[in-house]
């Protein structure tokens, strides 16, 4: 794969000021979905850098699982997903964290994650971290290994891979 295909999949990112509050600027990786070859040297690029030895990714509710789904089937791995309250019939546990606006909770399936088993966590976007780090303390809740935490993009002025020390944090774009 060509890095200027991937720069160019990157290029497809939106950045909308103020949104879903002032003050944030959310980056849409929408068109970057919408765009048969991007989406493919996005996925492609994030199944290559898995950690070696992982055997299942973890996705976060909701754009997570998108990338998630196709990391793990490219990767021909399982697919654990992380999901946001009230959605899921059998919860293994459950936790709440603070986002960039506003408050979360997530919950782990029961019978996903087995003792000892390594995961790698996937998302679209890392920003203060507290996404991942409710996911990583819910894969080590059920006796998970988390072998590294895969994104499209990182925002490092959010210091987001500080909350997750001593694992592994790849990102494609760091802004
Ligand atoms: O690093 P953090 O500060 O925790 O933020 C990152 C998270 O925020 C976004 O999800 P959001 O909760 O907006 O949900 P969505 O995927 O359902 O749009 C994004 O997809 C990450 O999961
Ligand atoms: N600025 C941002 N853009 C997109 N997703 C986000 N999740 C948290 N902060 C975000």
């Amino acid at each position: 794969m060509s890095s200027t295909a991937l720069d160019g999949a990157l290029g497809l990112i939106r950045e909308v000021p103020d949104f879903p509050e002032p003050g944030v600027l959310f980056r849409d990786i929408s068109p970057v979905l919408a765009d048969p070859a991007a989406f493919r040297v996005l996925v492609d690029a994030m199944a290559a850098g898995l950690p070696a030895g992982t055997d299942a990714v973890v996705a976060i509710e909701a754009r997570g699982f998108i990338l998630g789904a196709a990391i793990a089937y490219a990767s021909g791995l399982g697919l654990v997903c992380v999901r946001k309250p009230g959605k899921l019939p059998a919860v293994r546990h459950r936790v709440s964290y603070a986002l960039e606006y506003g408050t979360a909770t997530l919950e782990l399936p029961e019978d996903t994650i087995r003792a000892g088993q390594r995961v790698a966590i996937v998302d679209d976007v890392l920003a203060t971290g507290g996404t991942v780090a409710a996911t990583r303390e819910l894969v080590e809740h059920a006796g998970g290994i988390v072998t590294g935490v895969s994104v499209i993009l990182e925002l490092a002025f959010l210091k987001g891979r500080d909350r997750v020390p001593g694992v592994d944090v790849t990102a494609l774009v760091t802004t």
